[in-house]
């Protein structure tokens, strides 16, 4: 058992918690916590100084009530006047659906009305939402088709700490987007520019060719914007600065106590460190969930089945614990369970990653484990090659996940490390801009009309190297033009998609190679993490079960012909037992067959959302039946860069990169080894792995991507 060190340092000012019975009704009790939050002391004072400022950033304690109270208070002070809407943005898209959830509940109005939520591929929000929460990514995509942000009269950056790329972007973006919009429409009318390109857009509209964007410019009239950045862990002086000297205000104060606890010794096994500590916790100290930090998926399966094996050798009375899992594959009705109480008598577990660190409230939780790692994805600019590293977390990332105990009573958070490390770790994390492949992001930029990559005003500046690099897989994807302007139609189609720019391609390649049905498919499994699982003590049995599946051609058409069984036997399911009986049904072929059914049902949501996406774009949707000759072409136009070619001693030799790279032993093809290939992603473990690989003739290489291969033949 790892043996803990308590520590004061929590500086927390104990409030009235109140013991006021049970009884009360329910709408009564939250008025009275609203009551009781921090941030409420500071209403009047927070109100004038985002009336007497453009720009606002608040920093506040964890649970002092910033994320669902200052939208509120801004309703009521009259910011929504005219019509507008409090826009609030989170990095993920859990803290943005159960926010909002708890927002609706406490004005006492259904989910989707005055409150609401957008994330993407879930709009839950009505002409009457005026307080709107989503992610940071969704806004950016708002801005597309509404380059000012008109509906908005404020926009709140939530969390901004975590430096997302898309905060990042997005502030830029908002940098400009109140500049113009505080110049005025009237003088955007009267300009003289503003007036010709009025006339011009009236001729249009006239004509019935007005885009609704156009439409929009076309005499509207625009107001101001208030933006206010909003962090428990922010470095204010950062934001303050690129906001030319913008004011900085702090809310003292947290709602409950966190005792701190940290390890004598460093541990040398966290896994083995989480897994005593949930026991320790369960069998010593008194009622409350449990909510534990772990890098991923495998890491929460593996603990969730140790927790499992361990449970019966307990005391009867000491089995009630109920292990929930939440990372981002997973599935959201499936993430919504951690928020559900847990079965009178039982205490829940909740094993999750960083998906749960910020902004989230857990009802029931008290105790944190914090075994100080997390998973991030960096980039190799000279490689291309994104490899997911363990990483210890950030000074920043400590103190939020702390900060998921504490807010509905006292709460402990267990370290596990020594707390002379804790001072040792980085203050905030690494911003995401600084290590991540840019394409995506640039592609957005251009699509808004931001050609000057190199001079946009971002907050940190990203590396040359990697803007070069990303601008060049744009370019020889085909989405941009000689002179790097956004292609016409492919550019503009694949920033539509919000998918990764060689997904998207994938996608358009496939409407000309009349496989667009196959290509949705093959792109949503794609999406998903492990749809395959083969448990050590079954392993032959689900290997036999795989073969079934697979295609000597790779493992992107053994993804398909997973797909494909599953629908057939979930349609005769369904024809003989009804809806219900076949979704249960269906879990039970994926258990027999060794498939995730989780994943699964994740890639049926994520394909009928793009399908949905591809039919607005007027692609069209036709099958190629069952010759798979013009699907594995179509792979070999989209992921050329990602092709392979096999070497006298059976590795092979990436031909973008010229690293060498192995082909995986979960694939399909790692015994044929075929002599060329595409890849879908390279890993890097102790040996460069490729994953998701497909045969291909390497000529079509040169025929189909010339703009990469036609000069090395
Ligand atoms: N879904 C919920 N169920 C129960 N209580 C909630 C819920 N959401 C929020 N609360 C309560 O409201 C308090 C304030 O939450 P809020 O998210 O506004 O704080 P915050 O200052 O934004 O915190 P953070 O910086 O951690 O995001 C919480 O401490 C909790 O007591």
């Amino acid at each position: 058992m790892p043996s803990m060190a308590s520590s004061n340092s929590s500086d927390a000012a104990k409030i009235n918690q109140g013991t006021k019975s049970d009884f009360i009704p329910r709408r009564q009790k939250i008025e009275q916590h609203r009551k009781n939050l921090p941030i409420a002391a500071v209403e009047k004072r927070l109100l004038e100084e985002v009336s007497n400022n453009d720009v606002l950033i608040i920093v506040g304690e964890t649970g002092s009530g910033k994320t669902t109270q200052l939208p509120q208070y801004l309703f009521n002070g009259g910011f929504c006047r005219n019509g507008g809407i409090i826009g609030i943005t989170q990095p993920r898209r859990v803290a943005a659906v159960t926010v909002a959830k708890r927002v609706a509940e406490e004005c006492g109005v259904p989910l989707g009305q005055k409150v609401g939520y957008a994330v993407r591929f879930d709009d839950v929000t009505s002409s009457s939402t005026r307080i709107k929460y989503m992610t940071d990514g969704l806004l950016l995509r708002e801005a597309l088709l509404d380059p000012y942000l008109t509906k908005y009269s404020v926009i709140i950056v939530d969390e901004a700490h975590e430096r997302t790329v898309h905060t990042d972007v997005l502030l830029g973006l908002l940098k400009t987007v109140q500049k113009t919009r505080s110049q005025g429409a009237s003088d955007m009318l009267n300009n003289d520019h503003s007036k010709a390109e009025n006339s011009m857009l009236l001729a249009k509209e006239n004509d019935g060719q007005c885009t609704n964007v156009e439409k929009h410019r076309r005499g509207k009239k625009l107001s101001p914007l208030k933006l206010i950045i909003m962090s428990a862990s922010l470095d204010a002086k950062i934001f303050s600065e690129y906001f030319g000297g913008a004011r900085a205000v702090h809310v003292q104060g947290r709602q409950y106590p966190v005792d701190m606890l940290y390890t004598y010794q460093p541990e040398t096994d966290y896994i083995d460190a989480a897994l005593i500590t949930i026991f320790q916790i369960h069998l010593e100290e008194g009622p409350g969930d449990i909510l534990v930090f772990l890098t991923g998926q495998e890491e929460i399966e593996s603990i969730q089945r140790l927790v499992q094996e361990r449970l019966p050798k307990l005391p009867e009375s000491k089995r009630k614990l109920l292990v929930i899992p939440i990372f981002a594959s997973l599935p959201s009705e499936k993430q919504m369970k951690v928020f559900m109480p847990a079965p009178i008598g039982f205490r829940k577990v909740i094993l999750a990653t960083n998906i749960a660190e910020t902004s989230v409230t857990i009802p029931g939780i008290k105790y944190v484990v914090d075994p100080g790692m997390v998973k991030v994805r960096t980039y190799d600019a000279s490689t291309g090659i994104e490899p997911l590293i363990i990483v210890k977390t950030s000074k920043a990332q400590a103190l939020q996940r702390s900060g998921r105990a504490g807010r509905e009573g006292p709460g402990k958070c267990y370290r596990l490390y020594p707390e002379n490390e804790f001072y040792k770790l980085k203050d905030s994390t690494t911003p995401e801009i600084k290590r991540c492949n840019l394409s995506n992001v640039i592609l957005q930029l251009k699509a808004l009309g931001i050609d000057d990559i190199v001079g946009f005003d971002f907050l940190e500046e990203p590396d040359r190297m990697a803007i070069i690099k990303s601008m060049e897989l744009l370019f020889l994807l085909g989405a941009l033009t000689d002179e790097s302007k956004l292609s016409d139609p492919v550019g503009h189609q694949m920033a539509r998609l919000p998918l990764d720019p060689i997904y998207s391609k994938a996608l358009i390649v496939a409407s000309q190679f009349n496989c667009l049905e196959e290509m949705l498919i093959v792109v949503a499994m794609l999406s998903v993490e492990s749809i395959f699982y083969a448990p050590r003590e079954k392993l032959e049995e689900s290997r036999t079960a795989l073969r079934s599946f697979s295609s000597p051609e790779g493992d992107h058409l053994t993804l398909l012909n997973v797909y494909r069984a599953s629908e057939e036997f979930f349609e005769k399911s369904k024809l003989v037992s009804g809806n219900e009986k076949a979704e249960k049904n269906l879990r039970k072929w994926c258990k027999e067959n060794f498939i995730n059914s989780r994943s699964l049902k994740h890639a049926r949501d994520i394909h009928s959302q793009i399908r949905k996406n591809v039919e607005q774009m007027g692609l069209r949707v036709t099958s190629c039946g069952d010759d798979m000759l013009p699907l594995r072409r179509c792979l070999a136009a989209s992921f050329f860069l990602n092709a392979a070619l096999k070497q006298p001693d059976g590795t092979y030799r990436a031909l973008s990169s010229g690293l060498m790279v192995q082909i995986h032993p979960s694939s399909v093809l790692f015994r044929m080894k075929p002599e060329c290939i595409i890849f879908d992603e390279l890993v890097r473990t102790n040996q460069n792995y490729v994953r998701n690989v497909t045969r291909i003739d390497f000529l079509w290489l040169a025929e189909l991507a010339p703009q990469c291969y036609a000069l090395q033949e």
